[in-house]
């Protein structure tokens, strides 16, 4: 699963410079961070309207839509997807009512 996430992330950070007349990944970047930052909001609504709906299969394609342009976002700002997996890791086996209870 890691891996999968792993190779995407390689592959948009790949397309940053390349000619965006070949690829959706390098037009997207292109248009700068607030751009990126737009899109996966959308797609995040997307994502949303079909949980609400409950459309497994469509939720599961907004899903992946939504991953997609996480990683594009992360890329725009140039945070790497091993910094936000370092962060899931920080974070296993704490309890998020503790997190929470900590915060006061
Ligand atoms: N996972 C994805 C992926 N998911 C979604 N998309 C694209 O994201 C775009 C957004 O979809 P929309 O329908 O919202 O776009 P739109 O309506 O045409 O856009 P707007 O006019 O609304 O701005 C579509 O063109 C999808 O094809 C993706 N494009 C690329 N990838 C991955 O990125 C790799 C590199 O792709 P390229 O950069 O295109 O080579 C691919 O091999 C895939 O692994």
């Amino acid at each position: 699963m890691t891996d999968t996430l792993s190779r995407l992330a390689a592959t948009i950070t790949a397309r940053k410079g390349a000619d965006p007349a070949s690829s959706w990944t390098a037009q997207l970047l292109a248009r700068g961070p607030e751009k990126c930052a737009e899109k996966f909001g959308e797609e995040a609504v997307e994502a949303i309207i079909e949980a609400v709906r409950g459309d497994r299969a469509r939720l599961t394609a907004e899903a992946a839509d939504v991953i997609y342009h996480l990683l594009v976002m992360l890329a725009a700002r140039d945070v790497p997807l091993a910094e936000v997996l370092a962060e899931l890791d920080r974070r296993e086996g704490q309890s998020g009512l503790d997190e929470k209870a900590a915060r006061g």
